[in-house]
């Protein structure tokens, strides 16, 4: 037996690892288990390469938790060690990496959060225990079984002593604070967290099952217990994408998340081993416009070993509305979060992955555009999301977003353009994409645009108007105006110019009698020559003011300008009748009232008279009706 001191230069590490390590002291589970994995996986290796003569046999890991004895057992089949490696590896170099660690994390505000995702191995079994025990036999049968045990101090013993199997127990005398970690609901939990897909079958317990023997009249139920292994040490993303057919990608989905019910659009199999090694699964969920977006539904994996499920910062953020799994082994598992994002491999699979992506919706378009059409509601939002925050997806994008019309017939923004060129270019040559926001409530204003034959877009998702900025800069003379910003003669000006039915004279009489009897502050009046068929009014929001107003409220555009009241241009069109009507009723009362009307009626045919206001019009219209 050798009694030892653990070559320690800072104090102690100890206090260190108990104190400041405090939120996330669960992940000792995961590191300790992944220690199992990788003592299976190298001995693996070594008779594979013949540099072990042992039988493989059974490897499960097992987890074993004693309630009474208040331990916790991590138990392999792996290479194991014998005094002299449990000696180099445990009292120096693991030792000094957790050592390393703990110095580097010490003074960041962040520590707790960083040792989340990323841990400080073998040492870190002391947040939760007051003494670990190692019970190792090597591979080598020639080596005797070794026995380690320490206190959380830097003095350890270490001594020759008996086990039968070959492999590693890590025996954790829990601490009085952590008596959770003895719960077997809370170590399930963790086990399903960390070790889902870990590559080596995990027994935790066993659990009863129902096997159906014989066949037909003769099939008998009966129950069996078994082992109950909490992992898929197989998982889709590990397998070739020739192997797996739809539903096995809905299964591993259902995998993924047990307590979703939605299934995903498409998935997107990554798998790469040059220049870097990457493979996983991505999922396009349904993502409505408005919905809240649950952000933390990819996992990034090491080797099948879970890291996070927090990706900001790691992938570009419309990546993060996607669902699935990344496996790299090239994402360093042993660094802090800002050290990972500006990691090189990290933002070479980063761009990769984005490529990736607009392949697949390029191939999705390309294969079968009736489908992609009828997804398109879907997943618009995402990918106008990236077009917006990511100059190559924007280009690529080109070749498959969609634009839709008011009549439901989807376009490519070049296809869209070929298709309204001619009719819709006004007389500087400048190419007028209407639009309209919501196809009811902006109905009137979208037949006047259909009634002219030109076609009008919805474009309804919530960045839209960042879209619509991009879009104008990257397409030299041309430009979106909502249907309902002007009257549709002035969004597109032609050539021809109306004659107008009343002089000069006349407008400039009229004009201040309309202001006179509407709300100044809110209202704009303007006096216009429309075509004689236009409605007399016309309430408008000039485009540029309701696009800063909703950039404002989306983030970008001019600061303050969401808290702005509603203003709106009254235009009067000075060739309606109804507008000739006003200027020749002599009665002031009168004329008045019909101003009142005209205007009531240009609101509420924009869905605009609310309130007191619609009740007064009501009960107005009403009377004359009675009066006749
Ligand atoms: N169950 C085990 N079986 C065999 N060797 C082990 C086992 N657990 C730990 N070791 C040895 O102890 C060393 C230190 O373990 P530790 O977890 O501290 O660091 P690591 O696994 O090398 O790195 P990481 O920080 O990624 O966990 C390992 O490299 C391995 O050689």
């Amino acid at each position: 037996m050798s009694n030892g001191k653990i070559n320690v230069t800072a104090d102690n590490i100890f206090p260190i690892i108990k104190k400041f390590l405090y939120s996330d002291h669960e992940i000792f589970l995961r590191e300790l288990i992944s220690n199992a994995v990788d003592a299976t996986l190298k001995l693996k290796t070594l008779t594979r390469i013949g540099e072990s003569k042992t039988e493989l046999g059974d490897l499960t890991i097992e987890i074993k938790i004693d309630k009474e004895a208040k331990t916790l057992t991590v138990s392999d089949k792996g290479l194991g060690m014998s005094t002299e490696e449990v000696d180099k590896y445990i009292n120096q170099l693991a030792f000094s990496g957790a050592e390393e660690f703990v110095k580097k994390y010490e003074d960041k505000a962040d520590g707790a959060a960083i040792i989340g995702h990323f841990g400080l191995g073998f040492y870190s079994a002391f947040m939760v225990a007051k003494k670990v025990e190692i019970l190792s036999q090597s591979h080598n049968a020639e080596a005797k079984a070794a026995h380690w045990e320490c206190e959380g101090d830097p003095e350890f013993t270490l001594e020759e002593a008996e086990k039968a199997e070959r492999g590693t127990d890590i025996i954790l005398h829990i601490n009085d604070d952590s008596l959770e970690f003895l719960e077997e609901a809370r170590i399930r939990e963790l086990l399903n967290k960390y070790c889902k897909f870990l590559p080596v079958p995990i027994k935790f317990g066993t659990k009863e099952i129902t096997e159906t023997l014989g066949e037909g009249e003769d099939a008998k139920e009966e129950k069996k217990v078994v082992d109950d292994i909490i992992n898929n040490p197989v998982p889709a993303w590990t397998k070739a994408p020739g192997d797996l057919k739809d539903e096995d990608y809905k299964t591993f989905y259902r995998e993924l998340y047990p307590h979703t019910f939605e299934e995903p659009l498409f998935h997107i199999h990554l798998n790469v081993d040059y220049p870097f090694d990457l493979t996983g699964i991505l999922f396009f969920p349904r993502v409505k416009p408005n919905m809240e977006l649950n952000r933390n539904k990819i996992q990034l994996y090491q080797n099948q070993v879970f890291v996070t499920d927090n990706l900001e910062g790691i992938v570009p953020d419309f990546l993060t509305m996607l669902h699935g799994v990344i496996d790299s082994k090239d994402i360093p598992l042993n660094v802090s979060r800002s050290y990972l994002q500006s990691d090189g491999a990290v933002k070479k699979i980063s761009s990769h992955i984005t490529k990736k992506v607009a392949d697949k919706l390029d191939e999705l378009f390309k294969n079968d555009r009736k489908d992609f059409e009828s997804k398109w509601d879907d997943i618009k939002v995402i990918i106008e999301y990236g077009m917006l925050s990511d100059e190559k997806f924007f280009a690529r994008a080109q070749k498959f977003a969609l634009y839709q019309n008011v009549k439901g017939e989807y376009f490519t923004f070049e296809e869209y353009k070929e298709k309204v060129k001619d009719l819709q270019t006004d007389k500087d040559g400048k190419l007028v994409m209407l639009y309209a926001a919501h196809k009811d409530g902006q109905h009137s204003f979208i037949k006047r645009a259909h009634d002219k034959g030109y076609d009008v877009l919805l474009m309804d998702s919530p960045i839209v108007s960042h879209l619509m900025q991009r879009l104008e800069t990257s397409n030299e003379n041309l430009t979106f105006a909502r249907v309902d910003s002007d009257s549709i003669d002035k969004l597109i000006k032609k050539d021809e110019d109306q004659p107008s039915k009343l002089t000069e004279e006349q407008i400039n009489t009229l004009k201040p009698i309309i202001e006179g009897s509407v709300d100044k502050a809110k209202f704009t009046v303007m006096m216009e020559n429309l075509s004689s068929d236009e409605s007399p009014f016309i309430i408008t929001v000039p485009e540029f003011m309701r696009r800063m107003k909703e950039m404002s409220m989306t983030g970008g555009g001019m600061m303050g300008m969401g808290n702005m009241p509603d203003m709106y241009n009254l235009v009067v069109n000075t060739n309606h009748d109804f507008v000739n009507n006003i200027l020749s009723e002599s009665d002031e009362e009168k004329q008045k009232a019909m101003i009142k009307q005209g205007t009531d009626l240009a609101l509420l045919s924009q869905n605009l008279l609310q309130g007191e206001e619609l009740t007064n019009f009501v009960e107005r219209s009403f009377n004359s009706l009675t009066k006749g």
